[in-house]
């Protein structure tokens, strides 16, 4: 039987094996180029939980998780106005960052949240994000590690949602239009 969150997708870009993978590569890159160094992953909520979860156990090197909520899209939308939910727990001072995030879009969120960890004084920042969709991007900005390049459509699934909803979805799918658009 068909699921309705399942008829949503308009295609799936990614099967979770495929993003499983993709991890695992991206998790054997960071234990080397962090190896002999104290890595500090600070992830940005809500959308990375499910990638930092599995990047975690990716990276076999002593690390430690903080995380940080920021928030600014309604819908299909960024409203470009970034709102932090929740500030780190610890210190970032001179540690080394690496920040986690699921999606790089218009770079608004990240933008802005560089320039906040940036004030605090860490020894480095690198970025790992899973997406990357350039298209869109307002200003130039490009992450240290990237899981895939994407196409300018909205996508869901794998924390990433719509609305708050289908972040609990296996795979990375494009939304189909309709859902969003409402009735024509
Ligand atoms: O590059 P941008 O255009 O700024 O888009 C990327 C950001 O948008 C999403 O977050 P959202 O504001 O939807 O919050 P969420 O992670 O809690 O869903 C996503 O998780 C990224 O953080
Ligand atoms: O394509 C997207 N999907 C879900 N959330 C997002 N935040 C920015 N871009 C996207």
């Amino acid at each position: 039987m068909s699921h309705p969150m399942h008829d949503d997708i308009q295609e799936v870009l990614y099967t979770q094996e495929q993003i499983q993978q993709r991890v695992r590569e991206l998790g054997a890159q960071l234990t080397e180029d962090y190896a002999g160094r104290d890595l500090h992953l600070v992830t940005i909520l809500k959308g990375s939980l499910p990638f930092l979860a599995d990047l975690m156990r990716a990276i076999d090197l002593p690390l430690t998780v903080d995380l940080m909520g920021v928030s600014s899209y309604a819908g299909i939308h960024s409203t470009g106005e970034v709102r932090v939910t929740m500030d780190l727990d610890e210190t970032i001072e001179g540690r080394h960052v690496v920040i986690v995030e699921d999606i790089i879009d218009t770079g608004n969120t990240l933008s802005y949240v560089l320039r906040n960890l940036r004030q605090r004084a860490p020894a480095s920042v690198k970025i790992v994000t899973f997406l990357d969709k350039p298209a869109r991007r307002g200003s130039p900005l490009e992450a240290d590690y990237v899981g895939f390049t994407i196409p300018d459509d909205f996508v869901i699934g794998y924390g990433l949602d719509w609305n708050q909803r289908y972040r609990n979805l296996p795979y990375i799918g494009i939304l189909k239009r309709d859902v969003y658009a409402g009735p024509l």
